[in-house]
């Protein structure tokens, strides 16, 4: 993972060199901090170890006890989902990927009616083994393949925690389970058990993935001219402060568009506190050129992007024509064509003072994607660090958790009283 600051210096003012020298000396602090939580396993760092400390083979051994599936159900939300298809969505297998991450009655019944359940794993993930839309869409799918003749335990992993529902269940019927990893807050647990499951059962070179994060944590140093995951966190940190509380993450690659679901959990879960943060906006190149950046460039000066882009990638030629206006095309490629659409949006924003960081990884591979998803993870912790956020909690996500689960007479929860109070000014189509 290459980062290039060269946008954020000469578009934002009172950003300058001797400033970024300046918070160069907190971020060789905050390292040290880092790297003592890493050693010392301690919670949420631990996340930072994970490229050493996850056991492929562990994972391998549950695989091996089915058949190459036609189809992987992953049932599981947010940091339970995100990482995995982060990855999956990212590469190209025969073997499809499926995310119940939501409780749309329209979706899931679609989803499983199209299923090959019979030939179809079932990926169940939660750390706590408690969250409601996962455990919900598990009794859901659980039905539909005893109604469909399927043995649902036959063909069911459980990813979770030491205790909760999942792992009693796990137990119970002597499900393959494997663990969330102590320590790692979900969004931080891509490269664990809770990523690697559908990559593994997909064929994919999970050691790969592994390893790029280990590249990764190669490349942390005491110094944001030496770490480019310290430098993408420490420039959005430093624009932050300035009044960039946006940022619109923009890959040119359609295949990390989940990346972009991925590190919006990442951003927003993580340093979202105490009315702080910075606002992941996803996005993508050159598509969202055409929705997005009008936005971007002349709306309100509150905003960064986040360039991101593989040097590499396959390409496919754009026909000869002599269609009138057309002919530059002709004869040049896809890949020239976005990558021209990348430097000119890239230079567009700097002419509109919009400051904009370019993120390039060699390829869409596993190890590259490893590396980013490890860099990302990084730039979090570090900016958290600088911006002195507790960066590995979410609390305020069980208000809304608790009046839900009263709605539904799951408990006496106040906050599903508050749901009663709403003041009503409805506007009715007449
Ligand atoms: O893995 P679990 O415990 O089901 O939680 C799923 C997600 O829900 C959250 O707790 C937010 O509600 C996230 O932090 C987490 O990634």
């Amino acid at each position: 993972m290459n980062v290039d600051l060269g946008n954020t210096i000469e578009t934002t003012p009172g950003l300058t060199d001797e400033t970024l020298d300046r918070l160069d000396d907190r971020v060789a602090a905050a390292h040290d901090r880092i790297v003592a939580g890493m050693e010392a396993d301690e919670f949420g760092y631990a996340a930072l170890t994970l490229p050493e400390t996850t056991d492929p083979e562990a994972i391998r051994a549950v695989m091996d006890q089915f058949d190459r599936p036609a189809a992987v159900l992953t049932v599981g939300i947010g940091g339970s989902a995100l990482g995995a298809a982060a990855i999956s969505n990212a590469l190209e297998s025969d073997v499809d990927a499926h995310f119940l991450d939501n409780v749309d009655p329209d979706a899931v019944d679609a989803l499983l009616a199209d299923l090959p359940l019979a030939e179809t794993v079932v990926n169940v993930v939660s750390k706590s083994g408690t969250t409601a839309e996962t455990l919900a869409n598990f009794l859901v799918v659980r039905e539909a393949m005893a109604e469909a003749g399927v043995d649902w335990t036959e063909r069911t992993i459980v990813t979770t925690g030491e205790e909760g529902n999942l792992r009693s269940l796990a137990d119970e019927h002597g499900l393959p389970a494997l663990d969330v990893p102590d320590g790692v807050p979900g969004r931080f647990s891509a490269l664990s058990t809770v990523g690697l499951v559908v990559p593994a059962l997909q064929g994919h070179d999970i050691e790969a993935v592994l390893a790029g994060g280990r590249d990764g944590m190669d490349a942390l140093a005491g110094s944001l001219y030496e770490s480019p995951a310290y430098a993408y966190g420490a420039a959005t940190y430093a624009l932050a402060e300035r009044g960039a509380l946006t940022n619109a993450v923009m890959p040119y690659a359609e295949s990390l568009e989940t990346f972009a679901e991925w590190f919006a959990q990442l951003w927003a879960e993580s340093l979202g506190k105490d009315g702080l943060g910075q606002t992941p906006a996803r996005a993508l190149g050159a598509t969202d050129q055409h929705s997005q950046l009008q936005l971007y460039r002349a709306g309100p000066p509150d905003k960064i992007v986040s360039l991101i882009r593989p040097t590499e990638r396959a390409d496919t030629t754009i026909p000869e024509t002599d269609l009138d206006g057309l002919a530059y095309l002709g004869g040049s490629s896809l890949a020239d064509l976005l990558d021209a659409e990348f430097a000119a949006t890239e230079a567009s924003l700097a002419a509109a003072d919009v400051p904009n960081i370019r993120v390039e990884i060699e390829r869409v591979d596993e190890r590259s994607l490893g590396e980013l998803l490890y860099g990302m993870e990084a730039a979090c912790v570090l900016y958290g660090e600088l911006a002195s956020i507790s960066t590995f909690t979410q609390p305020a996500v069980e208000w809304g958790k608790k009046a839900a689960r009263g709605l539904l007479g799951g408990g006496d929860f106040p906050e599903a009283d508050a749901v009663a109070d709403k003041r009503e000014l409805r506007i009715e189509q007449s």
